[in-house]
């Protein structure tokens, strides 16, 4: 090694100084032209090294959230099975969002009325993945398909378009829940506002275009102290970034509504609760907590005001969702382009009759006849709004939305769900 190395290091320092003008020359070219081999090899191979990374990059996100196991011949025809309608004049509908609460209650009225119901669901894990297979097994037995995918798939989306001309999308996929968002703001931007302009794109290129009629949140209402809440009201000051997330979503509707004549229906849902719903709200990890005998945590606003929500029961959403749909107009787009004006509309499906939520506890108290042991605590700064209360006159009149079911009998008609699916052994809940 070193007897090799030698005759270079006497080229690059010649012992003779008189030869060193010419032979240096002659050995600047080539060390120039070796070095410029290098320097280009160099490159070579940190465009390889970058290109390895970034592809390696790119299967691992993309296996996170896409899927490979839809496509093939009997997939498509689990998809157009599931499409079929079975009333004159009936609907397709792709439901995302199927496997969530909202979202099967939804698929499966859609169905029993007759209309073609295809599903759609990313089955994450922000709370038990059981319960939304499970959910898709109720589904599954009325012949309604979920498809197993994520909304940032835009391969996919365009694929299910292709099988299916739906005249609809549910769009009821989202990251949810209030407070998770201080945990894990990156999934509500991956859903809530990406996934949601993939979804938008696929459906602007559709023809014909579908009428979209989706989820947005009462809590786009915020710091808003003008009750009950109209459509009209402020929705600038949201206060936590979930709620920003669905108000952005009623913006980027609006845009997609005035360039591309996309029908849009966002429907601002109040607290929806009820059987196969969210373990994640509050009413359901109570409910929980309170049979397994352990503590509830009960947040007051300041001055031990209590805090209120216009609890919403999920039957009654249902209708909010169904009546919209039936009233949503056609879009007015074909191929990307606009013909004409379409409808864009919000409205807000709520109970019109807020309860508190310690009256919210004690109503499940009765229910479960178990005494909860609450600690109370003064709402963090954590996203949480004090009071909620919803004005329904736009949804009454355009569409007859009269939401019929109070906590009392919702609370019921969950407990008794709640004690099927978990079952009850010796005095606890599994
Ligand atoms: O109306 C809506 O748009 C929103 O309704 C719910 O959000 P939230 O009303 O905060 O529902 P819960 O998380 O069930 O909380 C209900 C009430 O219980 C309170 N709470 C919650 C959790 C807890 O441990 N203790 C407690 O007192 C909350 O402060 C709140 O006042 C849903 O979680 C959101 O996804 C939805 O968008």
């Amino acid at each position: 090694m070193s007897r090799k190395m030698q005759p270079m290091e006497d080229e690059l320092f010649p012992s003779t100084p008189g030869k060193f003008k010419d032979r240096s020359n002659r050995q600047f070219h080539r060390c120039f032209t070796s070095t410029s081999t290098m320097f280009l090899w160099a490159l070579f191979l940190i465009a390889l090294t970058a290109s390895y990374l970034s592809f390696h990059s790119f299967i691992s996100t993309s296996s996170k959230y896409f899927s490979t196991t839809w496509g093939g011949i009997q997939w498509e025809r689990q998809v157009r099975s599931s499409a079929e309608l079975r009333r004159p004049n009936g609907v397709s509908v792709l439901v995302t969002g199927a496997a969530g609460f909202v979202g099967t209650h939804v698929s499966l009225a859609l169905k029993k009325r007759g209309d073609g119901v295809v599903g759609l669901d990313n089955f994450n894990n922000y709370y038990d993945p059981l319960l939304k297979r499970d959910r898709v097994k109720l589904l599954d037995s009325y012949n309604i398909f979920v498809v197993e995918g994520d909304l940032n798939d835009q391969r996919l989306l365009e694929k299910l378009f292709d099988v299916v001309a739906f005249t609809h999308v549910m769009h009821l996929a989202a990251q949810a829940g209030v407070r998770y968002a201080m945990e894990n703001p990156m999934s509500y931007i991956h859903s809530n506002i990406a996934g949601l302009v993939t979804l938008l794109e696929t459906c602007k290129n559709a023809d014909p275009q579908p009428s979209i009629i989706w989820a947005s949140s009462s809590s786009v209402y915020g710091l808003n102290e003008k009750v009950p809440f109209s459509e009209s009201d402020r929705t600038d000051q949201p206060a936590s970034l979930y709620a920003a997330t669905k108000k952005a979503g009623e913006e980027i509707t609006h845009t997609y509504n005035h360039i591309y004549g996309l029908s849009m229906t966002g429907l601002r849902f109040f607290t929806v609760y009820g059987p196969w719903g969210r373990p994640d709200m509050a009413y359901f990890s109570f409910t929980k907590n309170i049979l397994q005998g352990k503590p509830i945590t009960v947040y007051r606003g300041k001055d031990r005001v209590d805090l209120a929500r216009d609890f919403t029961y999920i039957d009654d959403i249902v209708k909010g969702c169904l009546g919209s749909l039936d009233t949503s107009g056609k879009s007015t787009g074909s191929g990307g382009k606009k013909r004409g004006p379409a409808p864009y509309r919000i409205f807000n499906l709520g109970n019109t009759a807020p309860v508190s939520v310690p009256m919210m506890v004690n109503i499940l108290e009765r229910q479960l006849k178990v005494k909860a042991k609450k600690n109370w605590v003064e709402m963090p700064g954590n996203g949480d709004v004090p009071f909620t209360h919803a004005n329904i006159s736009s949804a009454r009149k355009e569409f007859g939305y009269k939401p019929t079911t109070d906590l009392q009998t919702g609370l019921r008609k969950f407990v008794r769900w709640y004690l099927s699916y978990y079952g009850y052994h010796q005095g606890k809940a599994l």
